[in-house]
Protein backbone atom coordinates (compact mmCIF):
# COMPACT_ATOMS: atom_id res chain seq x y z
CA UNK A 1 0.00 0.00 0.00
CA UNK A 2 1.15 3.27 -1.35
CA UNK A 3 2.14 5.36 2.06
CA UNK A 4 1.13 9.41 2.38
CA UNK A 5 4.81 10.41 1.54
CA UNK A 6 5.16 8.24 -1.72
CA UNK A 7 1.86 9.73 -2.86
CA UNK A 8 3.36 12.90 -1.86
CA UNK A 9 6.65 11.83 -3.86
CA UNK A 10 5.05 10.69 -7.16
CA UNK A 11 3.06 14.02 -6.93
CA UNK A 12 6.08 16.43 -7.00
CA UNK A 13 8.12 14.26 -9.02
CA UNK A 14 5.60 14.72 -12.08
CA UNK A 15 4.98 18.35 -11.85
CA UNK A 16 7.44 20.38 -14.09
CA UNK A 17 9.48 22.91 -13.38
CA UNK A 18 8.32 26.21 -14.67
CA UNK A 19 11.22 28.43 -13.64
CA UNK A 20 15.00 28.41 -13.76
CA UNK A 21 15.72 31.99 -12.85
CA UNK A 22 15.04 32.46 -9.14
CA UNK A 23 18.37 30.99 -7.49
CA UNK A 24 17.52 29.30 -4.05
CA UNK A 25 20.27 29.51 -1.39
CA UNK A 26 20.30 27.32 1.97
CA UNK A 27 21.88 29.71 4.48
CA UNK A 28 23.37 27.05 7.19
CA UNK A 29 26.09 26.36 9.99
CA UNK A 30 27.16 23.51 12.09
CA UNK A 31 26.69 25.36 15.40
CA UNK A 32 24.30 27.70 16.57
CA UNK A 33 24.20 31.00 17.33
CA UNK A 34 27.20 32.15 14.41
CA UNK A 35 25.19 34.80 12.89
CA UNK A 36 23.29 33.07 10.70
CA UNK A 37 20.07 34.76 10.48
CA UNK A 38 21.83 38.15 10.68
CA UNK A 39 23.86 37.13 7.54
CA UNK A 40 20.54 35.97 6.11
CA UNK A 41 18.73 39.12 6.45
CA UNK A 42 21.33 41.38 5.67
CA UNK A 43 22.50 40.11 2.59
CA UNK A 44 18.55 39.72 1.52
CA UNK A 45 18.81 43.26 1.95
CA UNK A 46 21.91 44.00 -0.08
CA UNK A 47 20.99 41.81 -2.68
CA UNK A 48 17.54 44.11 -3.35
CA UNK A 49 19.13 47.10 -2.38
CA UNK A 50 21.76 46.05 -5.86
CA UNK A 51 18.54 45.76 -7.40
CA UNK A 52 17.61 42.11 -7.36
CA UNK A 53 14.18 41.05 -6.29
CA UNK A 54 14.53 38.94 -3.36
CA UNK A 55 12.05 36.60 -0.82
CA UNK A 56 13.73 35.20 2.52
CA UNK A 57 12.39 31.81 3.62
CA UNK A 58 12.26 31.23 7.61
CA UNK A 59 13.28 27.57 7.83
CA UNK A 60 14.38 27.75 11.15
CA UNK A 61 11.32 28.40 13.60
CA UNK A 62 13.13 29.00 16.69
CA UNK A 63 14.05 31.76 18.73
CA UNK A 64 15.58 34.26 16.81
CA UNK A 65 13.16 34.45 13.74
CA UNK A 66 13.40 36.58 10.54
CA UNK A 67 10.43 38.35 11.18
CA UNK A 68 11.88 39.36 14.47
CA UNK A 69 14.82 40.76 12.82
CA UNK A 70 12.42 42.26 10.17
CA UNK A 71 10.10 44.16 12.10
CA UNK A 72 7.41 42.53 10.46
CA UNK A 73 4.08 40.37 12.55
CA UNK A 74 3.41 37.24 10.25
CA UNK A 75 -0.45 36.28 11.16
CA UNK A 76 -0.49 33.41 8.84
CA UNK A 77 2.73 31.59 7.00
CA UNK A 78 3.13 28.76 4.91
CA UNK A 79 0.99 25.99 6.60
CA UNK A 80 -2.01 28.11 6.26
CA UNK A 81 -1.04 28.17 2.52
CA UNK A 82 -0.92 24.26 2.74
CA UNK A 83 -4.48 24.04 4.81
CA UNK A 84 -5.74 25.67 2.01
CA UNK A 85 -6.69 28.72 4.33
CA UNK A 86 -5.11 31.30 2.25
CA UNK A 87 -3.33 32.21 -1.09
CA UNK A 88 0.78 32.37 -0.76
CA UNK A 89 0.30 35.72 -1.92
CA UNK A 90 -1.65 36.43 1.40
CA UNK A 91 1.58 35.38 3.09
CA UNK A 92 4.42 37.05 1.42
CA UNK A 93 5.15 40.23 3.19
CA UNK A 94 6.51 43.28 1.67
CA UNK A 95 9.58 44.04 4.00
CA UNK A 96 11.00 47.01 1.47
CA UNK A 97 11.48 48.17 -2.22
CA UNK A 98 11.88 44.16 -3.88
CA UNK A 99 12.85 42.71 -0.48
CA UNK A 100 10.00 40.12 0.89
CA UNK A 101 9.63 37.41 3.61
CA UNK A 102 7.82 34.48 3.46
CA UNK A 103 7.24 33.23 6.87
CA UNK A 104 7.68 29.77 7.44
CA UNK A 105 6.60 26.87 9.42
CA UNK A 106 8.63 23.59 11.18
CA UNK A 107 8.92 20.51 8.77
CA UNK A 108 7.07 18.45 10.81
CA UNK A 109 3.92 20.85 10.69
CA UNK A 110 4.11 21.04 7.26
CA UNK A 111 4.21 17.08 6.65
CA UNK A 112 1.23 16.67 8.89
CA UNK A 113 -0.65 18.86 6.61
CA UNK A 114 0.48 18.31 3.47
CA UNK A 115 -1.34 16.28 1.14
CA UNK A 116 -2.15 15.72 -2.37
CA UNK A 117 -4.55 18.49 -2.89
CA UNK A 118 -2.81 20.59 -0.91
CA UNK A 119 0.50 20.23 -2.55
CA UNK A 120 -0.52 20.20 -5.71
CA UNK A 121 -2.13 23.85 -5.20
CA UNK A 122 0.84 25.29 -3.44
CA UNK A 123 2.84 24.50 -6.21
CA UNK A 124 0.35 25.50 -8.68
CA UNK A 125 0.60 29.05 -6.93
CA UNK A 126 4.71 29.37 -7.59
CA UNK A 127 4.37 31.13 -10.80
CA UNK A 128 3.70 34.35 -8.33
CA UNK A 129 7.09 34.06 -7.53
CA UNK A 130 8.50 33.74 -11.20
CA UNK A 131 10.06 37.37 -11.70
CA UNK A 132 12.22 36.93 -7.87
CA UNK A 133 16.01 36.26 -8.32
CA UNK A 134 16.96 35.10 -5.16
CA UNK A 135 15.48 32.89 -2.39
CA UNK A 136 17.17 32.76 0.69
CA UNK A 137 16.46 29.97 3.29
CA UNK A 138 17.55 30.44 6.84
CA UNK A 139 17.93 27.11 7.84
CA UNK A 140 18.19 25.82 11.54
CA UNK A 141 21.68 25.06 12.52
CA UNK A 142 23.18 21.34 12.77
CA UNK A 143 22.94 18.65 10.16
CA UNK A 144 19.47 16.84 11.18
CA UNK A 145 17.36 15.37 8.09
CA UNK A 146 15.25 18.34 7.90
CA UNK A 147 17.77 20.23 7.47
CA UNK A 148 19.41 18.78 4.78
CA UNK A 149 16.12 18.32 2.92
CA UNK A 150 16.80 22.12 2.73
CA UNK A 151 20.37 21.89 1.57
CA UNK A 152 19.91 19.04 -0.98
CA UNK A 153 17.06 21.44 -2.85
CA UNK A 154 18.87 24.50 -2.85
CA UNK A 155 20.73 25.10 -5.86
CA UNK A 156 23.46 26.83 -3.60
CA UNK A 157 24.55 26.37 0.12
CA UNK A 158 26.49 28.80 2.15
CA UNK A 159 27.75 27.70 5.33
CA UNK A 160 28.34 30.36 8.02
CA UNK A 161 30.89 29.78 10.84
CA UNK A 162 32.72 31.87 13.46
CA UNK A 163 36.64 31.33 14.26
CA UNK A 164 35.22 30.00 18.03
CA UNK A 165 36.91 26.29 17.11
CA UNK A 166 34.36 24.53 18.33
CA UNK A 167 31.91 26.10 15.47
CA UNK A 168 34.73 25.73 13.34
CA UNK A 169 34.77 21.86 13.78
CA UNK A 170 31.45 21.79 13.39
CA UNK A 171 31.52 23.59 10.16
CA UNK A 172 33.60 20.94 9.05
CA UNK A 173 31.34 18.19 9.45
CA UNK A 174 28.75 20.27 7.85
CA UNK A 175 30.94 20.43 4.90
CA UNK A 176 31.60 16.98 4.78
CA UNK A 177 28.28 16.45 5.01
CA UNK A 178 27.74 18.75 1.93
CA UNK A 179 30.22 17.11 -0.11
CA UNK A 180 29.04 13.93 -0.68
CA UNK A 181 25.76 15.43 -1.95
CA UNK A 182 27.07 18.15 -4.57
CA UNK A 183 30.34 19.49 -6.03
CA UNK A 184 30.15 22.90 -4.29
CA UNK A 185 29.57 24.98 -1.62
CA UNK A 186 30.29 28.27 -0.23
CA UNK A 187 31.75 29.58 2.95
CA UNK A 188 31.23 32.91 5.01
CA UNK A 189 33.25 33.69 7.69
CA UNK A 190 32.14 35.36 10.47
CA UNK A 191 33.05 37.62 13.53
CA UNK A 192 36.63 37.80 12.37
CA UNK A 193 38.77 40.18 13.95
CA UNK A 194 40.86 40.48 10.49
CA UNK A 195 40.94 39.38 6.62
CA UNK A 196 43.94 37.31 8.09
CA UNK A 197 42.01 35.55 10.39
CA UNK A 198 39.72 34.95 8.21
CA UNK A 199 41.91 33.63 5.51
CA UNK A 200 43.66 31.50 8.01
CA UNK A 201 40.57 29.66 9.29
CA UNK A 202 39.63 29.44 5.89
CA UNK A 203 42.77 27.89 4.59
CA UNK A 204 42.79 25.46 7.21
CA UNK A 205 39.42 24.15 6.66
CA UNK A 206 40.71 23.56 2.88
CA UNK A 207 43.65 21.44 4.05
CA UNK A 208 41.44 19.43 6.10
CA UNK A 209 38.88 18.85 2.93
CA UNK A 210 41.30 18.13 0.24
CA UNK A 211 42.89 15.66 2.58
CA UNK A 212 39.83 13.73 3.51
CA UNK A 213 37.04 14.76 1.22
CA UNK A 214 36.71 13.82 -2.55
CA UNK A 215 39.12 15.42 -4.82
CA UNK A 216 36.53 17.12 -7.40
CA UNK A 217 34.58 18.78 -4.35
CA UNK A 218 35.38 22.40 -4.19
CA UNK A 219 34.80 25.07 -1.04
CA UNK A 220 34.68 28.59 -1.94
CA UNK A 221 34.98 31.29 0.71
CA UNK A 222 32.70 33.96 -0.12
CA UNK A 223 33.72 36.95 2.60
CA UNK A 224 34.28 37.80 6.14
CA UNK A 225 32.47 39.96 8.15
CA UNK A 226 34.25 41.08 10.87
CA UNK A 227 33.17 41.23 14.65
CA UNK A 228 31.51 44.36 14.99
CA UNK A 229 29.79 45.62 18.23
CA UNK A 230 27.35 47.64 15.32
CA UNK A 231 25.78 44.11 14.44
CA UNK A 232 25.12 43.13 17.74
CA UNK A 233 23.20 46.73 18.49
CA UNK A 234 21.35 46.89 15.31
CA UNK A 235 20.30 43.23 16.23
CA UNK A 236 18.70 44.39 19.73
CA UNK A 237 17.01 47.22 18.00
CA UNK A 238 16.19 45.14 15.33
CA UNK A 239 17.44 47.08 12.67
CA UNK A 240 19.11 46.19 9.55
CA UNK A 241 22.77 47.23 9.68
CA UNK A 242 22.98 47.37 5.71
CA UNK A 243 20.38 49.80 5.81
CA UNK A 244 21.10 51.82 8.47
CA UNK A 245 25.27 51.95 7.85
CA UNK A 246 25.12 51.03 4.08
CA UNK A 247 28.62 52.91 4.14
CA UNK A 248 30.15 50.94 6.69
CA UNK A 249 32.75 48.47 6.63
CA UNK A 250 30.57 45.49 7.50
CA UNK A 251 27.67 46.91 5.56
CA UNK A 252 30.72 46.66 2.70
CA UNK A 253 31.99 43.39 3.56
CA UNK A 254 28.32 41.95 3.35
CA UNK A 255 27.64 44.14 -0.20
CA UNK A 256 30.72 42.59 -1.12
CA UNK A 257 29.82 39.05 -0.63
CA UNK A 258 26.08 40.17 -2.08
CA UNK A 259 28.17 41.15 -5.25
CA UNK A 260 30.03 37.89 -4.99
CA UNK A 261 27.09 35.90 -5.37
CA UNK A 262 24.95 37.59 -7.99
CA UNK A 263 28.10 37.35 -9.94
CA UNK A 264 28.16 33.38 -9.34
CA UNK A 265 24.75 33.14 -9.92
CA UNK A 266 24.87 35.01 -13.26
CA UNK A 267 26.89 32.36 -14.60
CA UNK A 268 24.73 29.59 -13.65
CA UNK A 269 21.07 30.64 -14.75
CA UNK A 270 21.00 28.59 -17.83
CA UNK A 271 21.55 25.23 -15.59
CA UNK A 272 18.48 23.07 -15.61
CA UNK A 273 16.37 21.82 -12.56
CA UNK A 274 17.17 24.56 -11.15
CA UNK A 275 14.92 27.31 -9.12
CA UNK A 276 11.71 27.62 -7.13
CA UNK A 277 9.42 25.04 -8.02
CA UNK A 278 12.11 22.54 -8.43
CA UNK A 279 13.07 23.27 -4.86
CA UNK A 280 9.91 22.99 -3.70
CA UNK A 281 9.57 19.22 -5.37
CA UNK A 282 12.47 18.59 -3.93
CA UNK A 283 11.68 19.23 -0.07
CA UNK A 284 7.91 18.08 -0.35
CA UNK A 285 9.53 14.66 -1.71
CA UNK A 286 12.16 15.20 1.11
CA UNK A 287 10.47 14.79 4.03
N1 LIG B 1 29.79 40.00 12.79
C1 LIG B 1 29.19 40.12 13.98
N2 LIG B 1 29.70 40.95 14.93
C2 LIG B 1 29.10 41.07 16.14
N3 LIG B 1 27.97 40.42 16.50
C3 LIG B 1 27.41 39.59 15.59
C4 LIG B 1 27.97 39.40 14.29
N4 LIG B 1 27.18 38.52 13.61
C5 LIG B 1 26.18 38.19 14.44
N5 LIG B 1 26.30 38.82 15.62
C6 LIG B 1 25.41 38.68 16.80
O1 LIG B 1 25.42 37.31 17.22
C7 LIG B 1 24.15 36.94 17.74
C8 LIG B 1 23.67 35.68 17.06
O2 LIG B 1 23.34 35.98 15.72
P1 LIG B 1 22.15 35.20 14.95
O3 LIG B 1 20.91 35.14 15.77
O4 LIG B 1 22.07 35.81 13.61
O5 LIG B 1 22.80 33.75 14.89
P2 LIG B 1 22.18 32.40 14.33
O6 LIG B 1 23.31 31.62 13.81
O7 LIG B 1 21.05 32.69 13.39
O8 LIG B 1 21.58 31.77 15.65
P3 LIG B 1 20.58 30.53 15.80
O9 LIG B 1 21.42 29.31 15.71
O10 LIG B 1 19.98 30.73 17.16
O11 LIG B 1 19.55 30.62 14.69
C9 LIG B 1 23.24 38.16 17.53
O12 LIG B 1 23.16 38.87 18.74
C10 LIG B 1 23.96 38.98 16.47
O13 LIG B 1 23.70 40.36 16.59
Amino acid sequence: MKTQADKLKNLVQNEKPKDLKTRVIAITSGKGGVGKTTITANLGYALSALGFKVALFDADIGLANLDVMLRVNPKRNILNVLKNECTLKDIVIEVDKNFYLIPGESGEEIINFADEMSLSNFLSQLDYFEDFDFFLIDTSAGIDKRVQTFLDAADDVIIVTVPEPAAITDAYAMVKVISEKRDIAYMILNEVHSPKEANNIFGKIINVAKVNLRSDFRLLMLGYIKNDKSIYISSTKRLLFTKEYPNSSVSEQVFSIARKIAKISERKVLEKEKGLSSFFKKIFSGF
